[in-house]
């Protein structure tokens, strides 16, 4: 594959969008072509190759690229995996199980893919199957496997992932992981780790993130497949490119290539001192409304903007990344979405009263708060729990009018409707901000979504036009390394010699700061587990991600620099829900120690839903949202809010003798996730015998539904 794309690649341009697209009959004609007894010679060479083995091309300039069909290619394969053609090439055969699909050739047809992750200038390769011999039609035809395309099985891609998802590698040729030097781990998501790493044919740094699948999951590749399915929808200088994909598949894991982004917002704020001007802030943010102005015309949904998801390479150049909660959404069709997105800070009023019609409103609220945020040089909204949250943006922004209860079909909403009103207090809270900052704001952080605007307008405001003026990206100052990341790592280097110094010394205090430290990591492993879990639970499935990532075959991995402490320590004043310290949101106070252990630690995405927008009312979410940061009516009482609390009153909840509403009606309240003295190692076991259930269960209604349908 590595000589495929540097030997044959004759085309440069990207792909226009999911699919390959016509291609120019000018580009056709420029193409080379390679035999096919040299490309089986060099994919029999692979052990953990995606197997590339045949691209059919008739150098007709004006053929017309047609999807492989089952006489137009000519493959045979094994398990959808390993293709050779068939009587073409004798030691290919040898080396292959028996033929599995063959399908003819027979008339004038070519076909160009696009190699993800290739350098641009090779971006398309064409390959002559009949290595230019006349055009005869060639064997048998055969059914595909599981039903995948043809078209995929030449490509090299995975059939598990081609089974369930094929049309998001449509046109695109998967690159191979050995063309790629793995560097540091950068990053960790929810459900992947980011590594730096080398392309090894360009020599430029990218980030690979990893995603693994255990079990090749239908519904876990389907979650995926819609990040990068959006992802290639999108093409904008804000907003962050899939350059390619790249697979293994010994390892069952996907490697999607980013280009690399020095930094992030959430951690450039954390830097020490760090306060930006406001020609700086007017930069970063007319450049993260230019990447959402983009998302939005192209029918996405980002669903999770916040500081570390905005990331920022050396040159200024600010791109919104992570579209893992992202959707698409057709304003003109009224269609149901989960209310359980974007992160707790971010998150929009209506979201967390349970709308589940919603539009680019909600991704204008988090970008209001991340205004706020950098001109006040923190967070402006920190909520431990979502009834909290709410409290906070009513104190700040003002409880909905009359009109809006009445209007909005928001599920309990006379529970969260306060009993007196909150004044608007945007303007005398933030009496600094310049006037034109702070109209901006008030149109962000509108209650009604419909009066926040449009990315459009908000680039359209005084705010952009005034003086002083957004500086260039380029005049930004160059930072030193600074992610999210990074300053977690900091964090936990910071704790460990502190623990380390402490203990010692043989002091009394040793112990209790090293228990604190442990049990801190235990509820962040929970928390973690939690979250993986969560997001499989509401997608009715059962995956799950291996923390095991470190041995991939294919890759050259290079000793894990030692974490160094690149700074200290310290807590910051600036958050972009990452770096912000926040009381434990899983329930446990947490010690001195224990805080120096996870000061730094991250606002996470929101959790409950990776992705798929279940209609709240689905028995998966209900299982999954009944055990995860949400409680359901019926949970044992250890939720935050409690009767009487201050946050009930001031919201005029109901005062129900167990605290959580009445009867028979789903309120959500955010509570400790392990209750104090609560037994770890009970916990995740009782986690997972629940997950189980609410994964059978799903599994049963899904399996009902189907055949309701059918
Ligand atoms: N292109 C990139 N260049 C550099 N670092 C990156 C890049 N993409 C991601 N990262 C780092 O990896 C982290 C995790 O990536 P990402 O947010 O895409 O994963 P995720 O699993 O969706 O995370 P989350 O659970 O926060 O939603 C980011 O916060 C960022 O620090």
């Amino acid at each position: 594959m590595g000589g495929l794309c540097s030997k044959e690649s004759v085309m440069d341009a990207p792909p226009a969008g999911p699919g390959p697209g016509p291609i120019p009959a000018q580009m056709l004609q420029k193409s080379q072509s390679q035999s096919l007894k040299e490309l089986i010679a060099l994919a029999a060479k692979e052990d953990d190759a995606p197997l590339v083995h045949a691209v059919i091309s008739r150098t007709a300039s004006n053929a017309k690229p047609t999807k492989p069909t089952s006489n137009n290619v000519v493959v045979t394969a094994n398990n959808g995996e390993a293709a050779a053609p068939a009587a073409t090439t004798k030691e290919a055969v040898e080396k292959t199980a028996p033929p599995v699909v063959v399908i003819t050739s027979s008339s004038s047809l070519s076909k160009s893919y696009s190699i993800a992750g290739a350098p641009t200038h090779h971006r398309r390769a064409t390959v002559d199957v009949n290595g230019g011999a006349a055009d005869h039609g060639m064997q048998v035809i055969s059914s595909v496997p599981q039903g995948f395309s043809g078209e995929h099985v030449i490509a090299g891609w995975p059939s598990w992932l081609t089974s369930v998802a094929g049309e998001i590698v449509e046109g695109w040729l998967p690159r191979r992981a050995d063309t790629f030097e793995r560097l540091d781990k950068i990053g960790q998501g929810t459900y992947s780790n980011v590594y730096k790493a080398r392309d090894l044919q360009t020599g430029k740094i990218v980030a690979l993130k990893r995603v693994r699948f255990v079990n090749m999951d239908p519904e876990s590749v389907r979650f995926m497949a819609r990040e990068i399915h959006i992802l290639r929808r999108l093409d904008h200088p804000n907003v962050i490119k899939l350059e390619g994909i790249v697979t293994s598949r010994l390892s069952h894991s996907l490697y999607l290539v980013f280009e690399y982004m020095e930094h992030d917002l959430a951690g450039l704020a954390a830097l020490s001192g760090q306060r930006f001007t406001e020609p700086q802030v007017k930069c970063f943010m007319a450049q993260i409304l230019e990447g959402l102005r983009h998302c939005h015309a192209r029918g996405v949904l980002h669903r999770d903007i916040k500081g570390s998801n905005l990331l920022i390479d050396d040159n200024g150049v600010l791109r919104i990344a992570d579209f893992g909660l992202a959707t698409f959404f057709d304003p003109a069709k009224r269609q149901p979405m989960t209310s359980r997105v974007v992160t707790l800070w971010y998150r929009p009023p209506e979201l967390l009263l349970g709308a589940t019609e919603y539009g680019v409103a909600v991704d204008l609220w988090s970008t209001g708060c991340i205004l706020a945020e950098l001109l006040a040089g923190k967070p402006i909204m920190p909520g431990q729990t979502e009834i909290e949250q709410l409290h906070k943006i009513f104190k700040l922004c003002g409880s909905p009018s009359e009109d809006y209860w009445a209007k909005a079909k928001l599920p309990d909403v006379t529970l969260f409707k306060p009993q007196r009103p909150y004044r608007r207090k945007i303007a005398e809270t933030f009496k600094d901000f310049s006037p034109t900052a702070l109209a901006l704001l008030d149109t962000l952080l509108a209650i009604e979504p419909s009066a926040r605007g449009t990315a459009a307008s908000a680039l359209d405001s005084e705010f952009f036009r005034t003086k002083p003026l957004p500086c260039d990206p380029a005049s930004l100052p160059k930072y030193p390394p600074s992610k999210e990341y990074d300053a977690k790592l900091r964090g936990q280097e910071a704790s460990r010699q502190n623990t380390t110094a402490v203990g010692g010394k043989g002091s009394a205090s040793s112990k209790p700061g090293r228990d604190d430290t442990k049990a801190t990591q235990a509820q962040d492993a929970i928390a973690d587990y939690q979250r993986r879990h969560a997001r499989t639970n509401q997608k009715s499935t059962s995956h799950h991600y291996s923390s095991q990532e470190d041995s991939v075959p294919g890759f050259r991995i290079e000793p894990p620099p030692a974490v160094t402490g690149r700074g200290p320590a310290t807590m910051q004043t600036a958050g972009f829900g990452s770096t912000w310290y926040r009381n434990d949101q899983r329930g446990v106070p947490r010690t001195s120690s224990s805080v120096r252990a996870s000061q730094l630690t991250s606002q996470r995405s929101y959790a409950h839903s990776r992705g798929t927008d279940l209609h709240p009312s689905s028995s998966a979410v209900r299982n999954a949202n009944s055990r995860y940061n949400r409680l359901d009516v019926a949970e044992p009482a250890t939720a935050v809010v409690r009767p009487g609390s201050s946050h009930q009153k001031d919201l005029g909840m109901r005062d129900t003798s167990a605290g959580f509403g009445a009867k028979n009606k789903r309120i959500h309240y955010s509570g400790p996730l392990v209750p104090p003295g609560g037994n770890m190692e009970d916990m995740l076991k009782e986690h997972e015998r629940q997950i189980q259930q609410a994964v059978r269960k799903a599994r049963v209604e899904k399996e009902k539904t189907n055949r309701h349908h059918y």
